[in-house]
């Protein structure tokens, strides 16, 4: 069996965060593929063991935040033991060298998912790593998916590898990851769909599946994923601070080794954790989120939500409130060209978090005080307010599910009247007439199939509020514009 390189064994016991480093470095070092079971354990069980209740007192006290209680070899070597013969007791090693089949997947999904606890409470911190699965039986939704792939190292399958949209995992096999398989299950109450091909149903169009430009992970990813997974919080509120010290330094490893370049998520992970407390001064927290907005444009055409509200919440918690508008707008902007489906709830409670706590908030703020420079005297902010609402409205537009519903009027309702009438009115919106749509968009009569015409008409508003822009608001949008100006 691979047992562990002498130079890993020789960092052992790990007793500094910088020992952990050293370990990631070596197996990123390019000799050999980094071993995602190893480092799955050794990231669960520090974890663990830093975050669980037992030991909350002992290193607290520790003058250097760096420290961390013993590791010895013998307890990581024991686990991956345990991972290896629970995995090729069930299924014969790839000695042939081949590509994986729908039915080796499956079957490594299945040795996860049949000796995982019968039932627990999956959506609970700390269940995303081989210590949690080999200690305790718990995986979560990432979790599974993630044993699978290491799995399928384990067996010689270098072809799988992790598919990762916003808010669920998948595999990719085969020539050129050409096949696709479910191996977990996704949000609460669903029949889990393992081992069918991805989003060939109605889900192809929902935000699940972000359109099919998950990001297909190497296994460099795979090991950014793992580290993107960590979870430092102790509770709710607190956080180890030597296990989110440890996140922020294996993500500026990966980073500094350019496997960030293609995973948006980690990026902002990263500048989260910049934000809390920086590590280099020289590249910005909000530098590293407008790098993830340009990853996701350049990389997966524009359609993943997340770096916008990451980049939103920034600016929000930092008083940027016309930043945050834009922001948020651009998150609508991707958000519209999807159809809602059940499976989005994440993105639904997203949305509605900044529509009606958010934006009501700084409303608040900005309309009480004497702001001199109050964002309700600036056209471009109200704009991009009617851009947010506006793509929230084409979103449920030819979706199963409504999005909308009374509660979201009245804080809407509230926003836009907070804009004296002669800032509304800087902002030109001139809709398409119906024949100008047809022009642009082909026959009105091809939208049977829910309004794909009005999905692909782009919103025009996004050029500058002051030239002759013309914009295809939805319906209720324009009606609340209207009303708006009819009260001028
Ligand atoms: F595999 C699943 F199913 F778990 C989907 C994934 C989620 C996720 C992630 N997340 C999810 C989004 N996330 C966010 N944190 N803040 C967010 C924002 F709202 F501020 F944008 S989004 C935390 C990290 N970070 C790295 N990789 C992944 S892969």
């Amino acid at each position: 069996m691979a047992v562990f390189r002498d130079v890993d064994k020789a960092l052992f016991p790990i007793k500094h965060i910088s020992a952990v480093v050293k370990l990631f470095t070596n197996q990123l070092d390019g000799s050999t593929e980094p071993d995602l079971t190893l480092l799955s354990i050794v990231t669960g069980l520090i974890e663990n063991q830093l975050t669980s209740r037992s030991n909350t007192g002992q290193l607290s006290d520790t003058p250097e935040t760096n420290v961390l209680p013993r590791f010895e070899l013998e307890t990581v070597e024991s686990l991956y033991k345990k991972f290896h013969f629970t995995i090729t007791s069930f299924i014969e090693p790839n000695k042939t060298k081949s590509y994986a089949s729908r039915d080796i997947v499956k079957r490594v999904s299945d040795v996860i998912w049949n000796s995982l606890t019968r039932s627990y409470y999956k959506d609970r911190a700390h269940l995303q790593s081989l210590y949690s699965y080999l200690t305790g039986s718990k995986l979560d939704c990432f979790g599974v998916a993630f044993a699978v792939v290491a799995g399928c190292q384990v067996l010689g399958y270098d072809d799988v590898h992790l598919a990762l949209s916003e808010d669920h995992a998948w595999v990719v096999f085969g020539p050129n990851g050409s096949e696709t398989a479910e191996v977990t299950w996704h949000g609460k109450g669903n029949e889990d769909k393992r081992g069918q091909e991805i989003g060939k149903g109605v889900s192809a169009r929902s935000w699940l599946y972000v359109n099919n430009r998950p990001v297909v992970c190497t296994r460099q990813m795979e090991v950014a994923a793992l580290v993107s997974a960590i979870n430092p919080s102790l509770n709710s509120n607190v956080d180890a601070t030597e296990v989110a010290l440890l996140q922020q330094e294996l993500l500026w490893l990966l980073y500094d080794l350019g496997h960030l370049k293609k995973y948006p998520m980690a990026i902002g992970n990263l500048g989260d954790l910049e934000e809390i407390s920086p590590k280099r001064p020289e590249l910005s927290c909000s530098t590293l989120f407008e790098e993830a907005i340009e990853s996701a444009r350049r990389y997966y055409n524009n359609q993943h939500v997340y770096p916008y509200t990451y980049q939103g919440g920034y600016y929000f918690r930092n008083k940027m409130y016309k930043e945050a508008f834009e922001s948020w707008a651009n998150a609508s902007d991707v958000i519209r060209l999807y159809n809602y489906s059940r499976d989005d709830e994440e993105i639904y409670k997203e949305f509605l978090e900044i529509a009606n706590e958010h934006i009501p908030y700084i409303m608040k703020i900005e309309s009480s005080g004497f702001e001199a420079n109050t964002i309700l005297k600036k056209p471009e902010c109200f704009a991009n307010l009617l851009r947010f609402y506006d793509g929230i409205c084409q979103w449920e537009e030819g979706s199963a599910t409504p999005v909308l519903h009374i509660g979201w009027a009245k804080p809407l309702v509230n926003t836009i009247s907070k804009f004296d009438a002669d800032v509304r009115a800087q902002v030109n919106i001139v809709c398409d007439t119906l024949e100008d749509k047809l022009k642009k968009n082909g026959s009105i009569f091809n939208n049977n199939n829910n309004n794909n015409y009005e999905k692909e008409s782009n919103t025009a508003l996004s050029k500058s509020v002051k030239d002759q822009s013309t914009s295809n608001f939805h319906p209720t949008i324009e009606a609340l514009t209207a009303a708006c100006s009819e009260k001028i």
